[in-house]
């Protein structure tokens, strides 16, 4: 779906990019991870053409982007941002028409697929449609700049640190609202942050920068397996990486064959990080995992888990 090939971009002596070669494939959820100055926004910034690539090409959908009409690219991937960019003097269902309303749609078309996207996004049309952005929390707004994103339902979907600005509550509420509209919708989505904890919760690939250069990349699980090193091991921090470890992992890798009565229960698809947690907070060593498609059910232990690899 997307194709760094090769892409630097320089600003005098300093390669705010330093030629990066990524794909990411349709339908995933990739997320660049890494420092404050490492050239995330710069990278992710080149899809859209917001920044021209000092050397090499991005292609979407195999074409090169430097052909295409600035315009129309734009019109034809969503963007979201974290001071979210709503217009102040427009009402919710204006702002998320911006762009139905420069490919023509009707009207009619354009109200109902406003009340569709309200939904998908989590806020009850009714009571949203027609209010200001300053009558909104700053999770609303999002939810919003989300909606205005997916509006003309393009394919691609850039979002650059668009949950940094919330508190954690409200942003793991949006993660988790991210998953299901991706896991609804199929659109390829790629993510920038700064945020360990973030990027595991969201991401099917990750792409680590540090200075400008693309220093790992790959499935979570992969990139977090065995001893991290060199700029990963920074990243992610040190002494938390085999917590964050955890967050890769599925609880029911871990399953025994067990009675399961009266212990606590872990959602079907949570993670071995989620297992950890449920245990510290319901002082219990052993958890139940329900039984699901192709899986019998079963109980967690506390010692497997330590005991992880
Ligand atoms: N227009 C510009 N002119 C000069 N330098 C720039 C410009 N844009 C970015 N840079 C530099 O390029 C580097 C990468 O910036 P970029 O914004 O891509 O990093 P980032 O990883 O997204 O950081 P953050 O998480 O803080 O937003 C930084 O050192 C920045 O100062």
């Amino acid at each position: 779906m997307i194709r760094f090939e090769g892409v630097s971009r320089r600003y005098g002596e300093q390669a705010a990019v330093d030629r990066v070669t990524l794909e990411v494939p349709r339908g995933s959820i990739c997320v660049l991870l890494g420092e404050s100055g490492s050239g995330k926004s710069t990278l992710m910034r080149m899809v859209n053409r917001l920044v021209e690539p000092s050397a090499g090409r991005v292609l979407v959908d195999g074409r090169d982007v430097a052909g295409a009409d600035p315009e129309e690219l734009r019109r034809g991937i969503g963007y979201v941002i974290q001071s979210v960019g709503l217009f102040p003097h427009w009402r919710v269902a204006d702002n998320i028409a911006t762009v139905p309303r420069l490919l023509g749609w009707e009207p009619a078309r354009i109200a109902a697929r406003v009340e569709t996207l309200l939904e998908l996004v989590g806020l009850e049309a009714t009571l949203f449609r027609d209010r200001f952005p300053h009558e909104l929390s700053g999770g609303q707004a999002q939810r919003v700049g989300l909606a205005r994103a997916l509006a003309a339902d393009p394919p691609l979907l850039l979002m650059d640190e668009p949950f940094s600005a919330l508190d954690p509550g409200t942003r793991r509420g949006l993660q988790v609202a991210l998953r299901e509209i991706h896991a609804e919708t199929g659109k390829t989505i790629l993510f920038v942050t700064h945020d360990v904890e973030e990027a595991l919760a969201l991401a099917d690939r990750l792409a680590v920068l540090d200075q400008g250069q693309l220093v790992a990349q790959g499935r979570p699980a992969a990139l977090l397996e065995g001893a991290a090193q060199g700029p990963v091991r920074r990243i992610f921090g040190e002494e938390s990486l085999a917590f964050h470890r955890l967050a890769t992992l599925p609880a029911r890798s871990l399953a025994r064959v067990g009675d399961a009565d009266a212990l606590p229960m872990l959602p079907a698809d949570a993670t071995l990080k989620q297992a950890l947690m449920l245990m510290l907070s319901e002082n219990s060593a052993r958890l139940a995992l329900p039984a699901e498609a192709g899986f019998g059910g079963g109980t967690l232990h506390w010692t497997d888990l330590v005991t992880a690899r």
